[in-house]
């Protein structure tokens, strides 16, 4: 039999004033990086915090490795939870605040010492023990909070949005750290984030949160390549969405009819005739068709461009109206469409994803 997961949530709901958590059953294999990926307010802090014991939840058990832990105070549970504020302890040292968990414990001062230079060296902190923590930079901040619960040796470390609030070159380095910590110290890791490059780099799994509700568990590839619907679709960038009038289902290949033009999609991964349908793209695979291409869409006028750096987003809208948003190269080579101008596009070889339309908000 295969051990029980590190920690399990049994349908667990929270309410306030209304649910903001709903029936939500997972799994945190040992030793894996789980990421929980939603907008704001769609419940992951709440989640984390229902798992840490710093809320009760109003419905469903907590397990960790199999025992039933709902009940139990943060300090009798097996995890540690580094929030997004960190917590350290501004008058301490980075010493003092790394040995102050194995001080409360009872530990003594030459072991505390011993982890404790052990732990920053990890961290790559090492020099730093008499710092005060307003001497340091947030991202030397994060490491400590890191070094700080990593040296109570958790089974299992809660992550709220570990990296948000750094420059972007702190967070590559830092996203590159906890990766080699995770894979070094075999600690299972749960994150929170809404930022989905965190999620992508840094997991086994994500599970995809909308308004207290899954939708979606998967590996960064199947989540990021097979997004379950449309909501999980644009919250990982097929930004470039269309309405068919119809759909036909094939035997491989599905077709949907978008302003008079068959187009030729993946087929759903759910096939229920049911529901609605869009057409997914991600728009940097849009390009701008040559005169003497056939084009995979009807005729598009150019409602406006904007240049973003690396590329330009050009707004265009159909002949039934639709508006598709889509990215061409800022590369001087390639010729930026007028506004009011008559354009084609073409995909191929990528085909367009038909996915079930839940882009209204439940
Ligand atoms: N104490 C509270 N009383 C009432 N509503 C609350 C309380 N705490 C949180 N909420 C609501 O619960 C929902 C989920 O909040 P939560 O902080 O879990 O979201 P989140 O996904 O972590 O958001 P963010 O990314 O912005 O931190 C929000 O709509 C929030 O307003």
């Amino acid at each position: 039999m295969s051990s029980p997961a590190a920690i399990a949530l049994d349908r667990v709901t929270k309410v306030y004033d209304k649910p903001v958590v709903s029936d939500i059953s997972l799994e945190v294999p040992e030793g894996s990086f789980v990421t929980v990926l939603g907008p704001s307010g769609s419940g992951k802090s709440t989640i984390l915090q229902m798992i840490g014991g710093f809320l009760q939840p109003t419905a469903g058990r907590i397990l960790f490795a199999g025992t039933d832990m709902t009940a139990l105070p943060p300090n009798k549970r097996p995890c540690n939870t580094i929030f997004q504020d960190l917590g350290l302890f501004p008058h301490m040292t980075v010493a003092e605040n790394v040995a102050y968990g194995l001080k409360v414990r009872g530990v003594d001062p030459a072991t505390r010492r011993k982890c404790t230079t052990e732990m920053l060296a990890i961290v790559a902190l090492e020099g730093y023990e008499r710092r005060r923590i307003h001497q340091l930079s947030g991202g030397q901040r994060q490491r400590v909070a890191l070094a700080r619960a990593l040296v109570l040796d958790p089974a299992v470390l809660l992550l709220d949005e570990p990296l948000t609030g750094l420059d972007e070159r702190l967070r590559q380095q830092l996203r590159g750290e906890i990766s080699r910590l995770h894979r070094r110290l075999g600690a299972t890791i749960l994150a929170v984030t809404h930022n989905q490059d965190e999620a992508l780099s840094l997991s086994d799994r994500i599970i995809v949160l909308r308004a207290g509700r899954i939708e979606q568990i998967g590996t960064p590839r199947e989540v990021f390549e097979r997004p379950a619907n449309a909501f999980v679709a644009r919250f990982v960038g097929f930004d470039a969405i269309l309405k068919p009038e119809r759909v036909d289902s094939g035997i491989a290949d599905w077709h949907a009819r978008v302003a008079g033009r068959d187009i030729r999609c993946e087929p759903p991964v759910s096939r229920d005739p049911a529901h609605d349908y869009v057409l997914v793209l991600r728009p940097e695979r849009i390009r701008i068709a040559d005169p003497k291409e056939r084009s995979d869409l009807g005729p598009l006028t150019v409602i406006s461009t904007a240049y973003k750096g690396r590329d330009v987003e050009v707004e265009s809208r159909l002949v039934d109206g639709q508006a598709l948003k889509f990215l061409i190269s800022a590369d001087p080579g390639v010729a930026v469409p007028a506004s009011g101008s008559s354009i084609e596009i073409v995909w191929e070889p990528m085909k367009p994803l038909l996915l079930p339309d839940a882009l209204v908000e439940p």
